[in-house]
């Protein structure tokens, strides 16, 4: 460990962003009712261009008008590669309630975008008198942002979660893919004459997970294309919990259950944390720094290891 302590990241779950698009109205309400800890009204990818204005006025309506309960509550504002974003970003700060927690900044490149929003967030909730700062999330998305994904994680103090975004990833990537997340049919390494799948999306994740512990932001799975395929969703979401990270976006509501399931611990995976702290303290009392449990060597490390688990499943339960 550096002489530079691991900033902690907020504590609020974050097992399952629902996403609906603004121009969407009628499912607000079902998403307000969903078990998912955080909500991402959309007014970028899957909003039409022509229905920009209208959605973004159904958005600001809707954080004022729904019981939104105890959930995170986020927007995702268009990218800064077009001429929609000022706006998203104005109108939202100057027009919606103070019930908004969140605005999502996708296709960061590096950290001057991050920038450039916290300044306007900054200058229209100092002009409106807003008390309640916007937190900042982004989705990496592009070879550019993985690239400078250190840069983004640190560029303001307003960072609490990162995505990773597959579908533009990708495309940004030239990858040879048209699905979003999961296994890739063509990423398998070849022994006597069987396959053997590979995760094409393990590296950014890695990658996303360092930066974020690192600056002290909460790392996130993206999206899983194919709803239809509940398999294929636990295996993606566990690969991302195993890596460090604490959610999954859900593109349909079906998806909402399977996330909580990957990332709440379960009873069993506490209760082994919980033996392995109890065995830690027995050892310490005892003057040992390393002992045995169910056959394999636990020590000070496996005390953080432990605590990850039983912190994230308290947080969980105290919410
Ligand atoms: C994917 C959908 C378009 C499917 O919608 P629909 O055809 O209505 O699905 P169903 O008929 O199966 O719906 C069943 C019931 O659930 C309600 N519903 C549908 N979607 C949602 C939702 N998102 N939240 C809550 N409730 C929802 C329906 O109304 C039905 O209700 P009922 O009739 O009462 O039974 C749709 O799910 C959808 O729009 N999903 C979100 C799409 C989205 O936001 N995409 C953006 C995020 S992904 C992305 O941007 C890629 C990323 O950036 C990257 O680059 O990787
Ligand atoms: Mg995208």
């Amino acid at each position: 460990m550096s002489f530079r302590i691991q900033p902690t990241p907020v504590s609020r779950p974050n097992r399952c962003q629902l996403f609906g698009p603004g121009s969407r109205p009628q499912i607000f309400e079902k998403m307000a009712a969903s078990e998912a800890d955080v909500i991402n009204l959309d007014l970028e990818d899957s909003v039409a261009p022509d229905d920009k204005d209208s959605a973004r006025r159904n958005v600001i309506e809707a954080i004022g008008d729904i019981d939104w309960g105890k959930k995170h509550l986020s927007v995702r504002i268009n990218g800064l590669d077009t001429p929609y974003w000022y706006r998203d970003v104005v109108e939202l700060l100057e027009n919606a309630s103070d019930r908004l927690d969140q605005i999502m900044i996708p296709k960061a490149g590096c950290g001057a975008d991050i920038y450039a929003v916290d300044a306007l967030v900054t200058a229209v909730e100092r002009a409106k008198g807003r008390t309640k700062p916007i937190g900042f999330e982004v989705i990496i998305e592009s070879a550019a942002g993985i690239a400078h994904v250190e840069e983004i994680a640190a560029a303001s103090p307003r960072m609490q979660a990162m995505s990773l975004g597959a579908a533009d990833f990708a495309a940004s990537m030239g990858m040879a893919t048209t699905g979003i997340g999961g296994t890739q049919e063509n990423y398998y390494m070849h022994r006597e004459g069987e396959r053997y799948w590979s995760d094409p999306w393990h590296w950014a994740q890695a990658a996303i997970v360092a930066a974020c512990r690192t600056h002290g932001v909460l790392p996130v799975d993206g999206p899983f294309g194919d709803f239809s395929d509940d398999e294929g969703f636990r295996a993606q979401a566990r690969r991302s919990a195993t890596l460090g990270m604490v959610g999954k976006w859900a593109i349909h509501p079906k998806q909402v259950a399977l996330a909580n399931e990957v990332f709440t611990p379960s009873d069993e995976a506490v209760a082994e944390a919980r033996e392995i702290l109890a065995a830690m303290e027995k050892a310490k009392a005892e003057g040992a720094g390393a002992t045995v449990y169910k056959g394999r060597l636990v020590d000070i490390a496996s005390i953080k290891q432990a605590e990850v688990i039983v912190q994230q499943a308290e947080m969980i339960a105290g919410r």
